[in-house]
């Protein structure tokens, strides 16, 4: 690692050229004081569509619109100078064809600044990821576990069990990468798929419920600290407990407030201290 600080953003060709290298070190971020506070330490920012479940409430990431990802995207934008920044395409707005996935990810790329984009989807989204790539959008790709498909896979359950299920995940990773995705998320798939996976395929695999042999690993940073608890998948760490001490912080405020211990001199206006 070099001291030497850098100037500008992590691009998508060096994640690419981090295959097989140091692991990539990936979170999601939704706000400008979350992606000031991760910047530094990871190599890409993901602006995730779980942004509806974990900030807006959702029950999944159907609802979450552009507009909504725009919005986000650009504001971890302003909070982060030095990480990659990737932001997801939500449900609806690419599935259609390749020129609707382009107008999609042309207003993501051109409104929020980005480094590229993500999009979720296998062999059947294969000739969207090159048409994007074949006019200068970077993308990365998503395979196994696809929440924007919960309705279609019946949950959230890990994926891989069988071997007709594997040979197909297979087959959508290497699709996604022969289209000239430049790294892929492989989200909540058995251990040695995920595994066979990145030894198979040519770009950076980021797992999410994978393994520790892909070429890196994402979470989601509600999860992480603790700020989310509607579920916990099995692959979440739970590294602080900041929804606990947001809770604290609060019992202490109204039990100061109700006692009239707050506000106290220095926090008054025209008053001697
Ligand atoms: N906060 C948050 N974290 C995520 O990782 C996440 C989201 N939201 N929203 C979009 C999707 C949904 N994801 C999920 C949601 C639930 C499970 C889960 O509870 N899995 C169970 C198994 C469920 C079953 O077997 O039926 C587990 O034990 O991991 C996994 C992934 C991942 N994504
Ligand atoms: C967890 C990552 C891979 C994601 O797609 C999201 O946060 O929406
Ligand atoms: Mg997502």
């Amino acid at each position: 690692m070099s001291t030497v600080r850098r100037i500008g953003r992590v691009s998508t060709p060096e994640i690419k050229a981090r295959k097989g290298g140091d692991p990539i070190v990936c979170l999601t971020a939704y706000t400008a004081p979350m992606a000031r506070r991760l910047d530094s330490h990871v190599d890409l920012l993901l602006v995730g569509d779980s942004l509806g479940v974990v900030l807006y409430g959702f029950d999944n990431t159907l609802p979450v619109t552009l507009e909504m990802m725009i919005a986000h995207g650009a504001a971890v934008r302003r909070g982060s100078e030095r990480a990659c920044l990737v932001v997801d395409l939500p449900f609806g707005s690419y599935q259609e064809s390749p020129a609707v996935a382009y107008r999609a990810a042309a207003r993501l790329m051109a409104e929020t600044g980005c480094s590229g984009v993500k999009l979720e989807g296998g062999r059947e989204m294969a000739a969207t990821v090159a048409f994007l790539v074949e006019r200068g959008i970077p993308v990365m790709g998503h395979v196994g576990l696809t929440p924007q498909s919960v309705n279609a896979l019946g949950g959230y359950r890990a994926r891989g069990r069988d071997p007709e299920q594997r040979q197909a995940i297979m087959a959508d990773a290497e699709a996604i990468a022969a289209a000239g995705a430049f790294s892929m998320v492989i989200e909540g798939v058995i251990e040695p798929l995920a595994r066979a996976i990145t030894e198979r395929v040519a770009v950076p695999t980021i797992g999410i419920g994978g393994s520790p042999a892909c070429d890196g690993q994402v979470l989601v940073i509600d999860d992480l600290i603790g700020m989310f608890d509607g579920f916990t998948p099995k692959f979440v760490k739970r590294y602080a407990e900041i929804g606990d001490q947001v809770a604290a912080a609060a019992a202490a405020y109204a039990a100061d407030v109700k006692a009239r211990r707050f506000p106290a001199k220095e926090h008054l206006y025209g008053v001697e201290s």
